[in-house]
């Protein structure tokens, strides 16, 4: 049997960076070939970064796109890198006509083989995601090809993301060709627990497909996207031979042992697909001993996971929108404190500014524990007083209740703004999705910033996220970011004297358990009452979240963690005469007609 050294690029792309991104691929073919791999693939759309949204309707893009390739191809050769066929994604357009409501000459979502300085071979995605953050018929025409690609007397049939998630299509052709490796690039969103659900992917695909399945994801991070990496392979038999680790660029070398290709296939192989087949080297690698059987990246815990992806989100936003600080007003208690933990492992306790900005209202021990936060990461921290501004506007004015207890979050978010514009920090916004959901922040007032870490994020969710960092600081070479009192003490806003959430929310386990069940899951009244909440809670609770949708949309962008983050995942009108009582839902089961 043939082997072939495969290099799985496990990198990271900036959108609309094609320079960068070209330097990139250049970089990672030289130490793939360096490694003596005999193929190198880069994830979806590698060139132009993922997703390009509304760049691919632009024709300067697309055009830009076009020649950064045939330019990477070229450099490839110049560089003495040429003889290694690399697979890499980027933004094409159609040549065909008019098509499936899109115009002659649309975008595609597309991938190329370059091998010699020439690209060999180029196809498009063939299964469009069109669901959650994705609207890839709004931009792209599918591919209607199965290309293969021959490597040192191997067949590569090659798909693009979705096309494995998709039933049909090039799974089963690459079965009917006779493909000896199925090689698919991906740019995959991270979600809470969506790695299990890509194994068992991958391995029933691979099954299906009959050979060995390569599956190779981005990694990084693109606004409120993060993308975990978590590359795969998996034999004909299901069984996992790599695994690249979440949340880390790898550039992951497998020796595989392949079936020799026969006959080269030609016409229609299955679901309508033209076989595209071209061949880059004919001729077997002579046998060697393989070094790289492929390594198995331990699994990770949920909270690990999902910190990770924040601490990644979080790194490549301010980084990739040319800044290295932020900014984070701290009040003592877990949101902020998480936040700011966050942050300092993004971006170094250096780059993490913290402001203690305390009111009239404010305890003792909110101070004293924003300081003790500062003292145990080691960010720069200061106190402003606005007890001075407030006054200032209550002499002004006369604002009592809401108006009064809003004034002081829209001072501090004035400040906050105010020192970013002097000192060039980004405020981070420190909501956390339990918030978000009931509108519980104030428009233009804790809600400014221009990211937000935790959006998506349950308060439930965020205490357990805090404990894990303090109980992994050891291992981190650190002393526990958060203080001990600002995981035990009851969440406040400290709006008005006494305040605590539970005022005017129901505690948090039962809040964040309707609001899953709301937000995440679709489900109507009667569903969630049925389940066994309190009918006139559930009634209150859906109203919150329905009437807040307008604060929402104002709310910075911020890491997707769930499959129902708020943004394009969870797209409802503002203005909306619908409201959720048991009186309305027909949900089976509920019992109402
Ligand atoms: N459909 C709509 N479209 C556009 N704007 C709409 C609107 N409905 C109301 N509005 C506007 O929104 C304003 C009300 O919103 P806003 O000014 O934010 O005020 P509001 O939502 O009434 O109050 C803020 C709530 O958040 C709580 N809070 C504040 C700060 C921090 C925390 C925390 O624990 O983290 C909690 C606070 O205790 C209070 O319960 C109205 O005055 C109106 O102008
Ligand atoms: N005294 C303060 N000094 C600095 N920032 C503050 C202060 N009070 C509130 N903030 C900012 O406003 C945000 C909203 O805080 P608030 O205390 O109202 O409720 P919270 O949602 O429970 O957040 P946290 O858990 O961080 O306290 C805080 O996360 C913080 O960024
Ligand atoms: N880029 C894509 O096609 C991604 C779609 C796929 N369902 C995923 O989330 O991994």
């Amino acid at each position: 049997m043939p082997q072939l050294r495969l290099a799985l690029a496990q990198i990271d792309s900036r959108v609309g960076d094609l320079a960068g991104n070209a330097d990139a691929v250049v970089d990672h073919t030289r130490r793939a070939a360096e490694g003596g791999a005999h193929l190198v693939a880069f994830p979806e759309m590698m060139l132009t970064g993922y997703p390009v949204e509304d760049l691919a309707l632009r024709s300067s893009f697309v055009e830009a796109s076009r020649a950064a390739l045939t330019g990477l191809a070229a450099r490839l050769a110049g560089e003495g890198l040429g003889s290694v066929p690399v697979v890499v994604g980027y933004l094409d357009r159609s040549e065909a006509g008019a098509r499936y409501g899109q115009p002659a000459g649309a975008p595609q979502n597309a991938a190329a083989v370059l091998h010699e300085g020439a690209v060999v071979l180029s196809f498009a995605k063939h299964h469009l995601p069109n669901y959650g953050v994705f609207d890839e018929f709004r931009y792209f025409l599918p591919g209607e090809t199965l290309p293969v690609v021959r490597v040192r007397g191997v067949d590569v049939a090659l798909a693009i993301c979705e096309d494995l998630w998709q039933d049909g299509g090039r799974v089963p052709a690459a079965r009917a060709a006779g493909a000896g490796l199925l090689l698919s690039v991906n740019a995959s969103p991270y979600e809470r627990d969506k790695d299990d659900t890509r194994l068992e992917l991958v391995r029933k695909r691979a099954q299906e497909a009959g050979c060995t399945t390569a599956y190779l994801a981005m990694t990084g991070g693109q606004d409120d996207l993060v993308f975990d990496g978590d590359s795969i392979v998996v034999g004909a038999d299901g069984a996992v031979i790599a695994r690249a680790p979440q949340f880390t660029e790898e550039l992951l070398l497998v020796d595989l042992e392949l079936p020799a290709a026969a006959e080269a296939p030609a016409g229609i192989v299955a679901d309508g697909l033209r076989i595209d087949h071209r061949t880059v080297s004919a001729e077997p690698v002579p046998a060697y001993e393989p070094a790289h059987p492929g390594n198995v990246a331990p699994a990770t815990g949920d909270e690990e996971e999902i910190y990770g992806a924040l601490v990644m989100g979080l790194r490549a936003y301010v980084r990739k929108n040319g800044f290295r600080s932020v900014l984070i007003g701290l009040s003592g208690g877990i949101d902020s404190a998480l936040v700011a933990a966050i942050a300092c492992d993004a971006l170094g306790p250096e780059n993490v500014h913290g402001v203690s900005m305390p009111s009239r209202y404010s305890s003792d021990h909110s101070r004293d524990d924003a300081a003790e936060l500062a003292e145990r990461t080691g960010l720069p921290f200061r106190t402003v007083e606005i007890e001075p501004m407030f006054a200032a506007y209550m002499g002004a004015t006369e604002l009592t209740g809401l108006a009064e207890e809003n004034l002081q979050s829209r001072l501090r978010g004035t400040l906050l703004m105010a020192l970013s514009n002097q000192e060039g920090h980004i405020v981070l916004a420190p909501g956390n999705k339990s918030e978000l959901a009931c509108g519980y922040s104030t428009l233009y007032g804790d809600s400014v910033g221009a990211y937000g870490p935790i959006k998506d994020v349950y308060k439930t969710t965020v205490f357990k996220l805090a404990r894990w960092r303090n109980e992994h600081a050891t291992e981190r070479g650190g002393t526990p970011p958060i203080p001990e009192n600002s995981l035990t003490k009851p969440p406040s806003a400290e709006l008005r004297p006494d305040q605590v959430d539970t005022d005017s929310l129901p505690d948090y386990p039962v809040l964040d358990a309707i609001l899953e069940r709301y937000v995440d899951r679709d489900e109507g009244h009667a569903q969630i009452v049925a389940a066994g909440f309190d009918d006139d809670l559930v009634t209150r609770i859906l109203r919150m979240v329905d009437t807040a949708e307008y604060k929402r949309r104002q709310y910075p962008p911020g890491t997707k963690i769930s499959p129902k983050g708020f943004g394009k995942d969870r797209r409802l009108p503002i203005t909306n005469g619908w409201r959720e009582t048991g009186a309305h839902d027909t949900a089976p089961g509920s019992g109402l007609g």
